[in-house]
């Protein structure tokens, strides 16, 4: 068994109503799946628990605690002190938090609030089964005041959507996943991404071949956004990268820092990449009829995203381009503008609130954010394993923007989909550090990878 990221490929997601489904025609031919989940448990334990101390089981009333049990009994075999109990043993080895898995469905009970609470605060590190106990396995949402937050969860017989999106990463802690033998028969609820591709480069080829994008925005005192969009395409390696910074005099130069960069506007580019609307300001609105109309690619961030929210027309004309041609890369409040909604309701579902979005408006969405979400109309949604809080600092957005924009300049056939997908994903891993990862470090870092 390994930890599952970083995945060296792309995995089924299953919701609480498919892994239901597939539980139980699995059962029908492989009736101990309950003794290779306990068994799956007692494994990881054993590997995970620190000094002499007995391991401090947790068990609920439903098969989630059953596979405890299972754990239990395998160890106590083996020889490992254990402790079955609501509370805890002098100085724990390990906690495994077998309380709630896939059957959580209302806020836990004060009995069981207060065992997370004692769990949370014994000291040992937690191995959650299946789901921290108290998280919802289809939105990565809290169902009450308190959920586990584990060290490690071992995911069992499939992987859920809400073990990575939502709250779900600030829960799961090392995500751990044995499939219990089980090769589930149905399609998923939606994929998690794996590696992303970069686009071949021919020996023969030429700037000419990698194709342009053209970034509009950067309204007066924002021109920084643009420039970070502008310079990401340009190391995705986008054959020509243009500028349209609003307001700047035509004779100045697209960016002191990046000579490679060329001031550029919208009619002499008809065939770019269009990424618009990094720190574009309320200005963008009046130029987007345009953009909409004319490019055959777009990508559309920022404040080209609020001006859509406001205005009917614009919708429309996002609605009428061609299939696949358009991503949309709201973060969630910019969603919320978009649905008309709050935070809360597209952080409540983020898989859902970007399935809604992406068919209004007949587009491909990134919902970023932690778990990014990328849905499409007609195509099964892909979840985001990668990135952390290392991107949660200004610009890391309008560098996934213009990445986009540069991987859609060399792949012009591609759709949007499949170019949000290979970025998102792309983005997240670079993103991958300790601390704090700076806009341009954040660009050095796709320019390198892997
Ligand atoms: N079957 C197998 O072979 C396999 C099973 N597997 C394992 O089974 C797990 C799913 O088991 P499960 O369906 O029994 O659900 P589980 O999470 O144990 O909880 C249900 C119980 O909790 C209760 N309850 C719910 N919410 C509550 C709350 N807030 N506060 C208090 N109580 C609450 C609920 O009560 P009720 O709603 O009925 O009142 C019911 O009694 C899955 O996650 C995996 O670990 C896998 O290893 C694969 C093989
Ligand atoms: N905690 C996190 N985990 C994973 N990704 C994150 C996290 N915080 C931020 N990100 C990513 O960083 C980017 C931030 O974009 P955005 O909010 O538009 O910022 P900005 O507008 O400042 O560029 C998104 O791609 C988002 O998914």
């Amino acid at each position: 068994m390994h930890p599952l990221l970083p995945t060296q490929q792309s995995l089924p997601l299953f919701n609480v109503a498919a892994s239901r489904r597939i539980e139980a025609r699995a059962l029908l031919h492989t009736p101990d799946l309950m003794a290779r989940a306990g068994l799956a448990v007692a494994k990881l334990a054993l590997a995970l628990r620190r000094g002499p101390g007995p391991i401090w089981i947790v068990c609920g009333p439903g098969n989630n605690g059953g596979d405890g049990r299972v754990a239990e009994q395998l160890l106590t075999r083996h020889g490992v002190g254990t402790h079955i109990a609501a509370t805890p043993p002098e100085q724990p080895a390990l906690v495994i938090d077998a309380l709630l898995g896939l059957g959580l469905n209302r806020a836990p009970s004060a009995d069981m609030a207060a065992t997370i609470t004692a769990m949370q605060a014994c000291g040992a590190p937690i191995l959650a089964v299946d789901l921290p106990s108290g998280l919802l396995a289809d939105t990565g949402q809290a169902a009450g005041n308190c959920a586990v937050r584990a060290d490690h969860t071992l995911a069992l017989l499939t992987l859920k959507p809400g073990l990575l999106t939502g709250e779900g990463r600030a829960h799961t802690g090392q995500l751990w996943f044995d499939d219990l033998g089980v090769t589930p028969d149905e399609p998923p609820t939606a994929l998690l991404l794996g590696p992303p591709t970069r686009p071949d480069r021919r020996p023969t080829s030429h700037k000419g071949s990698h194709g342009e994008v053209l970034v509009v925005g950067g309204a007066p005192g924002m021109q920084g956004a643009a420039r970070l969009a502008a310079r990401a395409a340009l190391a995705c390696g986008a054959g020509r990268v243009y500028v349209d910074l609003l307001d700047l005099a035509a004779d100045e130069v697209a960016d002191p820092v990046r000579p490679e960069l060329m001031r550029g506007r919208l009619s002499r580019l008809p065939q770019a990449v269009g990424v618009v609307g990094c720190g574009a300001g309320h200005g963008i609105a009046h130029d987007m009829p345009g953009l909409l109309h004319t490019l055959p690619r777009l990508v559309i961030d920022a404040d080209a995203l609020n001006a859509i929210a406001a205005d009917a027309d614009l919708q429309d004309a996002v609605r009428r381009r061609p299939p696949a041609s358009t991503v949309l890369t709201p973060h969630p409040l910019e969603a919320a503008r978009l649905l008309a909604c709050d935070v809360a309701s597209i952080q409540c579902d983020r898989l859902a609130a970007a399935t809604e979005l992406a068919r209004q408006l007949r587009c491909t969405v990134v919902l970023k954010g932690s778990g990014s979400v990328v849905a499409s109309p007609g195509e099964c949604p892909a979840l985001s394993g990668s990135g952390g809080p290392a991107l949660a600092t200004a610009g890391s957005g309008d560098v996934l923007a213009g990445w986009l924009g540069g991987l859609w300049a060399q792949q012009p056939d591609a759709p949007a989909h499949a170019i949000a997908c290979q970025g998102v994903e792309a983005h997240g891993r670079a993103g991958e550090v300790p601390g704090v990862l700076c806009a341009g470090d954040l660009i050095d870092r796709l320019a390198h990878w892997p």
